[in-house]
């Protein structure tokens, strides 16, 4: 598991008190308080529109609550340095929804790019770094020579990912990872989360709809609704919610066949 020099290991990788997050008037977080612990896959869920993103994005530091307190591997978040935000990029991989890769570069190129920017390394060894994470990511020896535009959406998510591990993050931040992909592509990008996770030790906030997911690489589910996090626990223990969307969510035909899934009943995931 990677070290972290700047927050002891009993402490939350990712602390949030009190965030209030508006959109003119607008609330989408009111008073939301949400602890990461080191090592997990969280999960993120709730309906559409309950601010997912807009949470991921403050924790992050791409955008400025309207109060409360965002804590990343001891960083503030509300208050970041543009020194700290120089050393909080090289903690941390973003994984967003589109893959964001550079159009006009290959894959190898944009692999390469957060190593040229952040470290003072020959170019022999930002290829050779960037050849691992790309076959770390499962791909084969020449996507590196390939345009994004060249790849199938499945590959351009593994390309994405390869660049967000370039400079090894503590943690990672993904937002609905398999949207998009087929139910195989789905599950085999589900596969290489939990094995990044085991064999790198990262830290993973994952925003996702896909309750497939959720059971196959998530240690704890966080349910947003009515502004906050509603819910945080084992899926079976905010299972056991008598919120009205925990229950239809977790409970509906999807819900019910992800569960069987997992449970070995013979419906298959992602029918
Ligand atoms: N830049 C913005 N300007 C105005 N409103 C915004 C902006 N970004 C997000 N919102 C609003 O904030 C709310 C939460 O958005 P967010 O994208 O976080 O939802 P979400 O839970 O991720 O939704 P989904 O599951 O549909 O992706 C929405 O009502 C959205 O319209």
């Amino acid at each position: 598991m990677s070290a972290n020099s700047s927050a002891p290991d009993d402490e939350p990788v990712i602390k949030v008190r009190g965030l209030v997050n508006r959109f003119g008037d607008y609330t989408v977080h009111d008073d939301l308080d949400l602890d990461v612990r080191r090592g997990e896959v969280l999960g993120v869920v709730g309906g559409s529109g309950t601010g997912k993103s807009v949470l991921l994005r403050a924790i992050v530091g791409l955008r400025r609550p309207q109060a409360g307190t965002i804590e990343l591997l001891g960083h503030d978040m509300v208050n970041l340095s543009e020194a700290e935000r120089a050393t909080l990029n090289q903690e941390i991989g973003l994984l967003f929804q589109d893959g964001a890769l550079f159009s006009s570069l290959t894959v190898r190129q944009n692999v390469m790019a957060p190593i040229k920017e952040h470290l003072d390394v020959p170019q022999s060894l930002a290829r050779e770094v960037a050849a691992m994470k790309i076959s770390l990511a499962g791909l084969p020896d020449d996507a590196g020579d390939k345009y994004p535009a060249e790849l199938s959406g499945g590959m351009r998510k593994r390309a994405a990912l390869a660049r967000a591990l370039a400079l090894d993050p503590q943690v990672l931040f993904l937002d609905e990872p398999t949207a998009g992909l087929d139910p195989v592509g789905a599950e085999r990008f589900d596969e290489l989360i939990v094995s990044l996770r085991e064999s790198l030790g990262l830290t993973v906030f994952m925003v996702t709809h896909d309750l497939d997911s959720l059971y196959h690489d998530c240690d704890r589910v966080a349910v947003l609704a009515e502004k906050r996090v509603i819910a945080i626990g084992s899926i079976d223990e905010v299972r056991r919610s008598d919120h009205p969307w925990i229950e239809e969510y977790f409970g509906g035909p999807r819900g019910r066949a992800a569960l069987a899934s997992q449970t070995g009943a013979p419906a298959s995931r992602r029918a």
